[in-house]
């Protein structure tokens, strides 16, 4: 039996990485149990499930308006196209971004839509979409960026909490009315047979932003665990989101959260013969804010950053607007001069001791 009706179940020999599940229910009644829980993914993995979210119905007409604005013709697409410049909302055609040091191009096209442009509707804050997108905004669009945006808000202030800030340390970075790089993505990936059970659709990376929350159905999502020797699958489960911690809280944390290397292949076994269609909400901290741990904020981050064996680590130079726009701009292929382009497209994850060089698209 499938989780999901209509789809070939996950197959069962296939490694895979059990993630921690967490009511979303009891976090936010504040159960001490559930936040310890919380915390012990967040710091360890960086991956967890989230159940009793209360989005399913918003992530549903996600998809739809999705599935809506990838039928259109191509030519239709790409004048919504998200470009080189170092932006990603709009359209990516599939294979715009390269997947790996040697310029692989990926195989998935995705619609990304900025949180700044749902809360602006019927206004624009930074850019029109296709007519599907603007079709549902009000009815789709603004309520699923509404609620994964006040999830990923009640994680955050679990975490001020734990990593020792004054309540609302983190909510001031990830301020709403100040521009951010926050966006919802529709991710489809056809069928590919040409393509190896090995091979990214979308190559290893760590995410850009401070939480991601993530719905899927057919597998195909890949973690690498820390201390592994190989790639594990993420088993879509019904009712669960996939959530997980991305740069920007790794480098406020000290390195404390941990934003973890993944991928995505094609879906396992029968899977393999049907497209995937996943959608994230991408929390992003506001476009000026410095990307560097909060120790003076918390003696617990300024522990953290002193013990590292290289505390420089913890300290970009650039604001989380600069580290999205570099990390977009240095995927595309249009834009690529060699290896060095991927390199420069890279955030933390060539700062994990614990996984090999080769795992992270660069040959060793
Ligand atoms: O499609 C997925 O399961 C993951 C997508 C992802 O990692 C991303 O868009 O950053
Ligand atoms: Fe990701």
């Amino acid at each position: 039996m499938s989780d999901f009706p209509d789809l070939p179940p996950f197959p069962d020999d296939v490694p895979t990485v059990p993630l921690l599940v967490i009511d979303y229910q009891l976090i936010k009644d504040g159960d001490q149990g559930e936040t310890d829980k919380l915390w012990e993914a967040a710091t360890k993995l960086g991956f967890w499930y989230l159940k009793n979210h209360g989005l399913d119905d918003e992530a549903e007409r996600m998809f739809q308006m999705g599935a809506e604005t990838m039928a259109l013709p191509l030519e239709e697409k790409l004048r919504f196209e998200q470009g080189d410049t170092g932006k990603s909302f709009g359209y990516k055609a599939q294979g715009a971004n390269a997947v790996d040091e040697s310029g692989q191009r990926d195989s998935v096209e995705f619609i990304n839509v900025a949180a700044d442009d749902a809360r602006a509707f019927p206004g624009v804050a930074h850019r029109t979409y296709p007519r599907p997108v603007h079709a549902r905004m009000a009815d789709t669009v603004v309520p699923w960026t509404r609620g994964a945006a006040a999830v990923n808000a009640a994680v955050l202030a679990v975490f001020d909490a734990r990593l020792g800030l004054a309540p609302g340390t983190l909510a001031a970075r990830h301020d709403p009315a100040q521009h951010s790089g926050s966006e919802s993505r529709v991710i489809r990936k056809p069928p590919t047979p040409e393509m190896r059970p090995e091979q990214a659709a979308l190559g290893a990376h760590t995410d850009f932003g401070s939480l991601s929350f993530l719905v899927n159905r057919l597998g195909g999502l890949q973690v690498y665990p820390p201390g592994a020797d190989g790639w594990c699958y993420v088993k879509p489960l019904p009712g669960h989101a996939i959530c997980n911690i991305g740069d920007a809280l790794a480098l406020f944390s000290g390195g404390i959260l941990r934003s973890n290397l993944h991928r995505v292949v094609a879906p396992p076994g029968a899977q393999a013969a049907y497209t995937r269609w996943s959608l994230v909400f991408f929390t992003r901290p506001a476009d000026g804010v410095p990307l560097r741990a909060l120790a003076e904020h918390s003696s617990k981050i300024a522990a953290a950053v002193a013990a590292a064996p290289d505390p420089a680590r913890w300290a970009s130079r650039e604001t989380a607007g600069e580290w999205y726009a570099r990390r977009t701009r240095n995927q595309r292929v249009n834009n690529r001069t060699g290896p060095e382009t991927w390199r420069a497209s890279r955030g933390t994850e060539h700062v994990d001791d614990t996984v090999g060089a080769g795992v992270v698209g660069v040959a060793a």
